[in-house]
């Protein structure tokens, strides 16, 4: 057995990707990519490029694709957008879409500061709010990997500061692998371990 130093950690996620598309299009691969545990990385790229068909393989809403993935833990996804439930109220957002109690969800909502939310719908809470919101609903599920894209997208600069300071803070309570899709420097030189870009057509990650 290696000395614990020289112990590899442990692996987050394997992606062996042979090719992926939309129908006759090859848009990505073929690429290889792997997260240790803890660790974060972030994916940059142009538009259009593939970077969003990478998450959605992983989180398993894109099944056009060939290749292998292992993926030993749970794993949780930031949209874009906050993509909530209307009709439901901030608790039920979480314990309806994570399948988790209502004292993680309760939890969940003091972390991102929305205590005083659990009973209100989305339509009721600002844009703000919402994106706390979303984010909560990644957090009360536990993730092993938190998949991210461009969460902070068309934030002002405080609210996205403020984002990245909760997940900071999430990560520190409870460490997550984490990919995080961003086309702003900024973000990933605080936020990531590494950085990785995507690449041609079809992509690939240098
Ligand atoms: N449902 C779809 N059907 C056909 N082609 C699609 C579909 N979704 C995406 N594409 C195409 O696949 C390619 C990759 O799209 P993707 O959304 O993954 O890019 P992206 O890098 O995330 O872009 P952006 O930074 O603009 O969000 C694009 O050329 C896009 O036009």
């Amino acid at each position: 057995m290696l000395p614990a130093a020289e112990a590899p950690a442990a692996e987050a996620l394997a992606l062996r990707l042979a090719r992926a598309g939309h129908g006759m299009v090859q848009v990505l691969g073929p690429l290889d990519l792997r997260l240790a545990a803890g660790e974060t990385v972030a994916i940059c790229g142009p538009s259009g490029v593939g970077k969003t068909t990478l998450l959605r393989i992983l989180a398993g809403l894109h099944r056009d694709w060939q290749g292998r993935l292992t993926l030993p833990g749970r794993l949780a996804m930031v949209f874009q957008e906050p993509v909530l439930l209307p009709w439901r109220n901030a608790q039920d957002n979480l314990t309806l879409a994570t399948g988790c109690d209502v004292g993680v969800a309760r939890a969940a909502l003091v972390r991102v500061g929305l205590a005083d939310k659990a009973r209100a719908l989305p339509g009721a809470l600002s844009l703000g709010q919402q994106r706390r919101l979303a984010l909560a609903r990644a957090f009360a599920a536990q993730p092993d990997v938190l998949l991210m894209d461009e969460p902070f997208v068309s934030l002002d600069p405080a609210l996205t500061d403020e984002m990245m300071a909760l997940l900071e803070a999430e990560r520190a309570r409870r460490p997550m692998a984490t990919i995080l899709v961003t086309h702003a420097p900024a973000e990933a030189a605080r936020l990531a371990d590494r950085l990785l870009r995507l690449e041609g057509s079809p992509a690939r990650l240098v």
